[in-house]
């Protein structure tokens, strides 16, 4: 049964990702170099790596993956894995073409709030039928109950991706595009991240949309936290009362508005993952990119010794798994998962 607020009550129903036919995509594409590597030049996106990603790092991935899914299926967690859809499929729309991208983060293009299961309008055209992988278990949702949207599908035509004064591509107004990851859920709280994955029209559109889901939802914009992709490694709510920051993206005098006078845990500095593959989708701070379990359990990447000892020192118990690749492939355990059922409902945890 689809039911998920929150981003820590306990964990029933967990989707898990599949890296079987990641690949980069062509950085040709300006929707591909904006999600992938924005901050790097024309000249330098000419070193990537674009394709399949080399099969051992897929493999360990996997690998890595198949441990999460036992240890929470351990945990009396229902897993679904939905095999990933061959990623190496061409396909196109009347102004463009690409191939896709991976099935590695289920958190990035489908947002669960209450019942209700969102398709969100990702600006990544690689990613354009990433989430026919999913659908079948979006079906099941449906026929236990859930309700099933999907965001109008975005052109995504190179007018939504101008470039600015110094060359490098942003993210346009010309239709509502964001991608999940862009999102967490607190409740009746919803904090939305503008940055180059989530434009101010994506915003307006789910506000609307929630209004018909929940008239009490609130959506609160963050604007100028973090310009980049995805919100959760710049954020990661903890429990009540308790958020963890990045203190490289934030400061004391810039928390978010909704989270003012919460207590903070500052991220430690995190470890640097071997460079295995050039360039990475994610920076070090992936490694706070963490799954809460319940809000005393969370999984983090057991290479993070001082961030597991920061959250001990927080009264919550860690689960250290491995993530070997989630630098390179831009996804840590909130991304690789999608949690669609937990204990908690639309509570207001900011009054
Ligand atoms: N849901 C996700 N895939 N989040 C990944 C966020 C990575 C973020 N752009 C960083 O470099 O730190």
């Amino acid at each position: 049964m689809v039911n998920s607020w929150d981003e820590f009550t306990t964990l029933r129903e967990i989707v898990v990702g599949d890296a079987s036919y990641t690949r980069i995509p062509e950085q040709a594409d300006l929707s591909a170099w904006l999600t992938c590597y924005p901050k790097l030049s024309t000249r330098e996106l000419a070193d990537v790596a674009v394709g399949r990603v080399p099969q051992h790092i897929v493999d360990e991935a996997n690998e890595d993956l198949g441990e999460l899914a036992s240890t929470l299926r351990g945990l009396g967690i229902t897993v679904h894995q939905p095999p990933a859809p061959d990623h190496g499929v061409e396909f196109g729309t009347p102004d463009w073409r690409s191939a896709g991208m991976s099935s590695f983060c289920p958190r990035d293009l489908t947002l669960v709030v209450g019942s209700t299961i969102i398709e969100t309008p990702s600006a990544t055209r690689a990613r354009y039928f990433e989430l026919f992988g999913l659908r079948p278990l979006l079906q099941e949702c449906l026929r236990s109950g859930a309700h099933w949207l999907a965001a109008p599908r975005p052109r995504l035509a190179d007018d939504l991706f101008p470039l600015d004064e110094d060359g490098l591509p942003q993210l346009g107004e010309a239709e509502p595009v964001f991608d999940a990851a862009n999102v967490l859920r607190l409740g009746r709280d919803v904090l939305y991240q503008v940055s180059r994955s989530g434009n101010e029209a994506g915003r307006l559109w789910l506000e609307s949309t929630l209004r018909l889901v929940d008239p009490d939802l609130r959506v609160h914009p963050l604007r100028d936290v973090y310009g980049y992709t995805h919100i959760d490694s710049t954020i990661s709510l903890l429990r009540p009362g308790l958020v963890l920051l990045n203190p490289s993206r934030v400061r004391p005098e810039t928390v978010p508005e909704p989270l003012k006078g919460w207590d903070v845990l500052w991220c430690p500095p995190l470890r640097p993952q071997p460079s295995v593959h050039g360039h990475t989708l994610s920076e070090v701070w992936i490694g706070m990119n963490l799954l809460m379990v319940d809000p005393g359990h969370a999984v983090v990447d057991r290479e993070q010794p001082e961030l597991i000892a920061a959250l001990d020192r927080h009264g919550i118990d860690v689960l250290p798994l491995r993530l070997r690749h989630s630098q390179v492939l831009g996804g840590g355990f909130h991304c690789v998962t999608l949690d669609i059922t937990r204990d908690g409902g639309p509570e207001d945890y900011l009054t």
